[in-house]
Order: structure tokens, then sequence, then C-alpha cells
């Protein structure tokens, strides 16, 4: 059995955005700049928001962190939103998700510039990667696909791919990039009935459930690539993925831990979609 490293693929990512932007920096022209708006004081999305900012600083490039009260209004955060579309210096913009429960995430992912919408979450970037048209593609399906590459699976014709979840920003659009690359796709989700013989019959197995170690060995097909999305925060305070990692590790081929996984490819890839930003803005 494998472990697919996040952190050291994510390493690899982030020496070559580094070269980027060193000679970007070297001929003097401006730095790609993230805008990363965090609403409220939820501690998990204060820690990823610090990750991102880090991550940016690691690779050279400029970060702004905008920090909102829990209880702003949608106008203005629609209103924070709209000037920075206006800001020719931001390349990329993202809204942590979740937002307070009063807040409509939609209409604010709407509001976004498409071209900066670095999330790939804009209805306009989510309708391009439905046609196959080039885009913003979400980063954790990004980082997902990357590491299903390293372990050899690229062209993904012949293999039959199952996953488990289908939110915006991962079940649906990694389901849509396994299809792209030729896989079989099913989506199995928290109402599919039988989902444990589903998941048992695919080569690769993306969960993204929300449950801890939900996923057991009779889930999982002899020899199977398993790239687990789920981070989740045991009683004890250590996190865990939504497979069980060590009932299934000695039956797959490979498979991604938590933490160290799916995680840091997350925030890798969004160094490269506002790389991807500065590039188009600065073509004009
Ligand atoms: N606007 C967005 N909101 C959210 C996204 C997103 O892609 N866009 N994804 C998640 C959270 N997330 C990034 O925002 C994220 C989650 C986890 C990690 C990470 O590196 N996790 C570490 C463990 C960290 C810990 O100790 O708690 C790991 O898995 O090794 C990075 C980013 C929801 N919101």
């Amino acid at each position: 059995m494998k472990t697919i490293w996040g952190n050291e693929l994510a390493k690899e990512v982030k020496d070559s955005i580094r070269s980027e932007v060193d000679h970007i920096k070297a001929n003097g022209r401006r730095l790609p700049v993230l805008a990363v708006v965090l609403v409220g004081d939820n501690p998990a999305s204060q820690s990823y928001v610090r990750s991102k900012a880090n991550a940016c600083i690691s690779v050279g490039m400029e970060n702004r962190t905008i920090t909102l009260d829990g209880d702003i209004s949608q106008a203005e955060l629609l209103a924070t939103v709209r000037a920075l579309n206006a800001d020719d210096k931001v390349d990329g913009i993202l809204v942590q998700l979740p937002l307070p429960k009063h807040l409509d995430a939609d209409s604010v992912i709407m509001a976004i510039d498409p071209s900066k919408d670095v999330d790939g979450l804009h209805p306009l970037n989510a309708g391009n990667l439905l046609t196959g048209r080039p885009g913003f593609v979400p980063c954790t399906p990004k980082g997902i696909m990357y590491m299903l590459k390293s372990v050899g699976l690229e062209d993904l014709a012949g293999k039959r791919a199952v996953v488990c979840g289908r939110s915006n920003l991962v079940g649906k659009p990694v389901a849509l990039l396994l299809q792209n690359q030729n896989a079989t796709v099913t989506i199995a989700h928290s109402k599919t009935p039988d989902i444990e013989s589903i998941c048992s019959q695919a080569d690769v197995l993306v969960v993204a459930m929300g449950r801890p170690k939900m996923v057991k060995a009779s889930w999982v097909k002899a020899g199977a690539v398993v790239i687990d999305v789920g981070i989740n925060r045991m009683e004890n305070g250590k996190l865990c993925g939504d497979v069980d990692f060590d009932a299934v590790k000695d039956k797959v081929s490979a498979i991604s831990p938590v933490p160290k996984g799916v995680g840091p490819m997350t925030v890798c890839m969004l160094l490269a979609n506002t790389l991807e930003a500065y590039r188009n803005h600065e073509r004009g």
C-alpha cells in the first residue's frame, strides 16, 4: 500500500509556483495578490484562512485577509466583494465557507468577478467545467486529480470511479473531472441505498461525506485507490478522515491520509489558481 502524502505533493507544486513568482519579482513586475474574506470567528475557518495567508507568503505572493464581524449584513458583505472586484491590484478573491447562517453564500459567490474566482465556485466557472471549457477548477478537486496522477492514474478509461458526496465544493466537480479523464463515474450520497456495495466496486474511491471513519474494509475493492476528503475532529482532539485508514490500508493499493492528505493540496491549488488569474489579468 502506498500512502499519498498531500503535504509532499503540495511542496512540489509550491516550489514550482515560487520559482515563477521569483521570476516575476526579478523582472520588477507587480506580484500576484490573493484576497481572502473571513466572516465571523469559526476557529476552523480562522485556521484555514491563516494557512492560506502563510502559503501566499511562502511562495512570495501577496495576501490580503479581510476579517468581517459575524453579524455583518448581506449588503455589507456584497459591498466588500464588489470593492475587491473593482480593485485592479487583486487577482484572486475567495470567501471562506461556511458563512454564518443568516448570509446567503450563493449570492455572495455569484457576486465575485468570475475572472477572480480562484475558488472556481461561480456558476460561470462551474459551467465551464461542465462543458469542458477553460476556467477555474475548485481547489480540492484539482488537488485530488493531482494526487491521482501522482500514483499513475491519469487516463481513467476502463476504471470505475465512485464519489461519495455531492457538494458544489468537492463531489460534483470531482465527478466531472474524473469523467473528463474517461472514468465511469457514480455519485453516491447520504441518501443512496446500499452505498457500501457501490463503493466496493470502485477502482477509484473519493469520499467526501463528513462522516468520521465511515468507510471500512468491506466498502473497498482490493487494489483500489482511495482519496479521503473528510476532516473530522475526534473527541481526543485528533483529526480523522471519512475512511477508517487502519482498517482499509492493507486492502488498497494507495490511500491519502488525514491529516497531510487532501487538505494541503486544497491550499496549494488555490495558489496555482491565483497565479493563473494573475497571468490572465496581465495578458489583459
Ligand atoms: N471558500 C472555500 N471554503 C472552504 C474550502 C474551499 O476550498 N474554499 N475548503 C474547506 C476548508 N479548507 C480550505 O478552505 C481547508 C481544509 C483543510 C486544510 C488542511 O490543510 N487541513 C490539514 C489539517 C489542518 C488541521 O490541523 O486542522 C490537513 O488535512 O492536513 C486546508 C484547507 C472548507 N471551506
